[in-house]
């Protein structure tokens, strides 16, 4: 099942090559294309090949449309229908050596490979944390659900063990989200992807709907969690010069297609793509004070 056309790749540089030859994939797409079965279909994603690499931040970026959630969702197997993915192949590299298809999982498979393996934290928590069950009970229902051998009081004690990484006070444990603010229900939509310590998060727009102080103080809290536990991340945003800040490398999206793929520093001081160079220079008064280093520190 291939499609039509060859699409060309992306653009990028020797440095890029030169960085990513010193590193070890952790999830692979090969010529994943996806299509929504409407009338007329969509392609939204199209021949797409990327490798993440363990421990590294990946920023995924393209205006409004242009397929970043729905790539991001075929990494994870979270598709449904209308959308459909007509090609290609993901493969996950475990940590203990195994590869797995994850194209092919199903069943019981695909839901211990979710959160397991690879967690999601999506925009908007609200919409994703149960409003009339507390936090320790959406907390302890993964662990109940996948980790079935933990007692109870250790399971209490990872609940609180949790909310403390995430830097929510653990006596919030039995709010509900409705008494929490945005940030904190994101604070703890991050702490249950982080709940059976996976390998890859993705996260889309996980900081878009709050204010600029509290986006930035969760952006720091996730590169420190990062650091300590050494999971992947694909960050999905239209917000590049966040992704300038915060990722390793930033894979740029236009109409399904990644059109640019370098390290954050490279993209930042010479784009290729015109796109990528159209990109930056619309956050003209954001990257008018932006100095690269200092902001990274
Ligand atoms: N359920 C759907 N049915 C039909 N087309 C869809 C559906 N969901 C998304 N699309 C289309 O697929 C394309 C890619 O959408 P997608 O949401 O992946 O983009 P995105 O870059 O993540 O955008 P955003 O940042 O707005 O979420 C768009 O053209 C969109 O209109």
């Amino acid at each position: 099942m291939s499609g039509t056309t060859t699409a060309p790749g992306p653009l990028s540089s020797a440095a890029h090559a030169a960085h990513v030859a010193r590193l070890t994939p952790v999830l692979t797409a090969r010529d994943v294309s996806i299509e929504y079965e409407v009338d007329p279909p969509v392609r939204a994603v199209r021949d797409v090949s990327l490798t993440l690499h363990r421990g590294e931040i990946l920023g995924l970026a393209g205006e409004s449309g242009c397929g970043k959630s729905t790539l991001a969702y075929g990494l994870d197997r979270l598709i449904r229908p209308p959308a459909v993915m007509t090609s290609g192949q993901v493969t996950f590299h475990d940590a203990d050596g195994t590869e797995t298809d994850v194209v092919a999982l199903d069943g019981d498979a695909l839901r211990a490979f979710r959160w397991d393996k690879v967690s999601m934290v999506f925009q908007g928590a609200m919409n994703s944390l149960n409003p009339v069950i507390s936090v320790r009970a959406q907390l302890e229902d993964v662990l109940t659900t996948h980790r079935p051998h933990l007692t109870k009081q250790r399971r209490r004690e990872r609940c609180a063990e949790l909310l403390q990484l995430v830097g929510v006070d653990p006596g919030r444990l039995d709010a509900f989200a409705h008494e929490l603010s945005g940030g904190m229900r994101q604070r703890v939509m991050i702490a249950m992807a982080m709940a059976l310590d996976p390998q890859v998060m993705i996260m889309d727009e996980p900081t878009t709907a709050l204010d600029v102080v509290v986006q930035r103080e969760i952006l720091r809290q996730i590169m420190r969690l990062r650091e300590t536990f050494g999971f992947a991340v694909v960050f999905i945003t239209h917000d590049l010069p966040l992704l300038l800040e915060i990722a390793d490398r930033i894979a740029v999206m236009r109409a399904g297609e990644i059109v640019e793929l370098d390290t954050a520093e490279q993209l930042y001081a010479e784009p290729q793509h015109e796109y990528t160079q159209q990109l930056l220079s619309s956050f003209p008064s954001l990257l008018g004070e932006f100095s690269y280093d200092e902001e990274r520190r």
